[in-house]
């Protein structure tokens, strides 16, 4: 695994994030991308809400059910790192680009027991390419408590055509069968 932290490192010639101009608003909930998302969907998973901050930033509560322990009474790593893999694919929404995970490095730091509120918060931290590197801590106790949990990723820009050709035509066809859902991807694609 030698030097597998160097791909989670900007490299030179990275520049800083740019918020959109149409970006939302600082505090407004952003809203899913997808229903069928493990994580921002409303009917399953994670539910997470996430909203915009400041600059290229989000926010999210996620607090910590019995369906998600991996020990008894604590939260089990992978479903820690999902909601901070979610949270920080959200900040595709105020860059107004699609991208998706292409690493992710999770530090567990401290359990995290059943009923906590996990405060998320997420960043971007360098752009090189279609290379967008993020940061992304979880805090018990309140936001400004100690991290639980912090990750450190890189997301890569891809367009429309990445979930055509890849998706499950079943899942496809009913996307493409909502034009909200056309619409927000083609916006996405259209307005970098
Ligand atoms: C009209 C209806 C249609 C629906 C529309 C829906 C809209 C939905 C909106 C938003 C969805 C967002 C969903 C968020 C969910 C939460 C986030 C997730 O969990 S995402 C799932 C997990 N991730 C994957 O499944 C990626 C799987 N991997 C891939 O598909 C490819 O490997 C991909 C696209 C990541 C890269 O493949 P390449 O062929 O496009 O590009 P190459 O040339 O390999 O890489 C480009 C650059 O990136 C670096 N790179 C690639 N992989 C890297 C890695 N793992 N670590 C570090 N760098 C990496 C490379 O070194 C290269 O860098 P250099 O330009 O040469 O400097």
């Amino acid at each position: 695994m030698s030097g597998t932290r160097t791909a989670l490192n900007p490299p030179d010639g990275s520049r800083a994030p740019v918020r959109h101009p149409d970006a939302p608003a600082p505090g407004d909930v952003l809203g899913g991308h997808y229903e069928g998302c493990f994580g921002c969907g409303q009917e399953h998973g994670l539910r997470l809400e996430i909203r915009a901050g400041d600059g290229v930033s989000v926010t999210a509560e996620f607090t910590v059910d019995p369906i998600h322990q991996g020990a008894p009474g604590l939260a089990h790593g992978g479903v820690l790192t999902s909601a901070l893999d979610e949270t920080l694919g959200s900040l595709s929404w105020l860059q107004r680009v699609i991208a998706v995970t292409g690493r992710l490095e999770t530090d567990f730091l401290r359990p995290v027991p059943v009923g906590t509120v996990l405060h998320l918060e997420a960043r971007v931290t360098a752009v090189h390419g279609r290379k967008i590197y993020s940061e992304a801590t979880g805090r018990i106790g309140g936001p400004d408590g100690p991290v639980a949990v912090r990750a450190a990723a890189v997301f890569i820009e891809v367009k429309v055509d990445h979930f055509l050709k890849n998706g499950r035509p079943a899942e496809i066809d009913a996307a493409l069968a909502d034009p909200d859902q056309v619409k927000l991807a083609r916006a996405f694609e259209v307005n970098p």
